[in-house]
């Protein structure tokens, strides 16, 4: 009764968190490019109950689309362009939630306009375009983070702790999945568009890449095999190069073998449903001394266990919604991400990272697939920087 009681209350409290006061000083002021679905859920909601962050600014290549998304939410400043928003002096840093093929391009510009950027993941459509904006983002001193939310939860580092304690032994393989079931998203999605950057291992398996690489702390020397499903016919005339799904495995140092499953769209069959294959979110380590299980490292914060098992045949189950000395249970992992965006932004330590290094690399594992799957990597952007 007493974890339902938590459950409720920790969602209740995602779905509209409690309003921080605002600390003394000056706040950083956030601007959207693009009136982005996610937007509430991994910035406007946690800016909310952070104390030094605003959202102050939209803009979309609508004004009116701006406009609205600016009523909705109570943002103060509209602009019919991107470009007008990144002029704006009082923007001190900017989200970027636009398709993944113009990942590059506004953040090259909000960078050049001396904006810290909060990036969606995955950072760009190539490895190319990935480390070129972390290299401006260094010459300009300037704040770059692949928004990898789930990594500052206190779940996924739970996980990271009990490996890197011994208990288990080293790691023989890791098995992590994405898949989200069919009719979540329109044939007309932008995940379905190549030119957009779509495909599920971009949108999806990144985060299976991502945890993988980052649970491992090693590197893929080598993709062992990949099978994709292509997107249905109706998507658009690429759909034959746009992955629906994907399973890839991988090689990686000592032996360990990686493997990935992305799902844009898991046919809703009984059979699926039945075997919870519609909704698919975890990863499972396997161990020389036994084993971890994470179901949910996606959306730790609105439920999630992890099992350990050990080679005395014991088993037990863990759950981590806060840090010992950060967080509230209602913390998203967007929330979680905020405050380490905000402390770097201001010069402090941060609880955890995503480094430049890490999202050239998780690139590097997405190309590697592209290539060995005969799709490609997706199409770079016509866009060219000039300074
Ligand atoms: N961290 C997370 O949990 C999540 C991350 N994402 C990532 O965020 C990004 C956006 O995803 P999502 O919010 O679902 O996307 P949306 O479909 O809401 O698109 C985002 C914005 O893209 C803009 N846009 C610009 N050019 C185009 C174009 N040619 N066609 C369509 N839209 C365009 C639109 O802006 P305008 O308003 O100006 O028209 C739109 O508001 C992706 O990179 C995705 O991977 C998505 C979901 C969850
Ligand atoms: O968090 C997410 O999960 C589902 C994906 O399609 C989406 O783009 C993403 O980032």
């Amino acid at each position: 009764m007493a974890s339902l009681f938590g459950f409720l209350a920790r969602n209740l409290a995602i779905l509209d968190p409690p309003e921080a006061k605002p600390a003394a000083g000056s706040p950083l002021r956030f601007g959207i490019l693009g009136a982005a679905d996610i937007g509430p859920n991994a910035l406007l909601k946690p800016a909310k109950s952070h104390p030094e962050a605003v959202v102050y600014a939209v803009a979309a290549r609508d004004q009116a689309r701006a406009a609205a998304y600016a009523k909705k939410h109570g943002i103060e400043k509209v602009y019919g362009s991107y470009q007008e928003l990144l002029d704006d002096p009082e923007v001190d840093c900017i989200y970027n939630p636009l398709p993944n093929g113009l990942h590059y391009e506004w953040t090259m510009k909000a960078l050049a306009a001396g904006k810290h950027v909060l990036l969606e993941k995955p950072a760009a459509n190539t490895v190319e375009e990935t480390r070129a904006m972390f290299e401006l983002a260094e010459e300009k001193n300037l704040v770059l983070l692949e928004a990898f939310h789930y990594r500052f939860h206190p779940a996924t580092q739970r996980v990271k702790d009990i490996l890197g304690s011994g208990e288990v032994g080293a790691i023989r393989a890791i098995k992590a999945n994405l898949k989200i079931f069919d009719r979540y998203y329109k044939p007309t999605d932008i995940r379905y568009q190549l030119s957009l950057g779509g495909g599920a291992v971009m949108d999806m398996g990144c985060y299976c890449i991502n945890i993988m690489r980052f649970l491992a702390g090693l590197e893929p020397t080598e993709v062992l095999g990949v099978t994709h499903q292509p997107s249905p016919k109706e998507t658009g005339p690429d759909s034959a190069l746009v992955d629906r799904a994907a399973d890839a495995t991988f090689d990686l140092p000592g032996g360990i073998i990686g493997a990935i499953s992305c799902d844009m769209a898991q046919p809703l069959t009984l059979r699926n449903i039945l075997t919870f294959r519609i909704l698919d979110f975890d990863v499972k380590i396997t161990c020389e001394k036994g084993e971890i299980y994470l179901m949910n490292y996606l959306l730790p914060n609105h439920y999630h266990f992890i099992t350990i098992k050990t080679a005395d045949g014991k088993q037990r189950t863990e759950k981590a919604y806060t840090f010992p000395a950060l967080g509230e249970p209602w913390w998203s992992t967007y929330r979680y991400q905020l405050e380490a965006f905000v402390n770097k932004v201001k010069g402090r330590p941060v609880h955890h990272w995503v480094s430049k290094e890490d999202s050239i690399a998780n690139m590097q594992a997405i190309e590697s697939i592209y290539t060995k799957s005969g799709l490609g990597i997706r199409p770079k952007s016509e866009w060219v920087f000039a300074q």
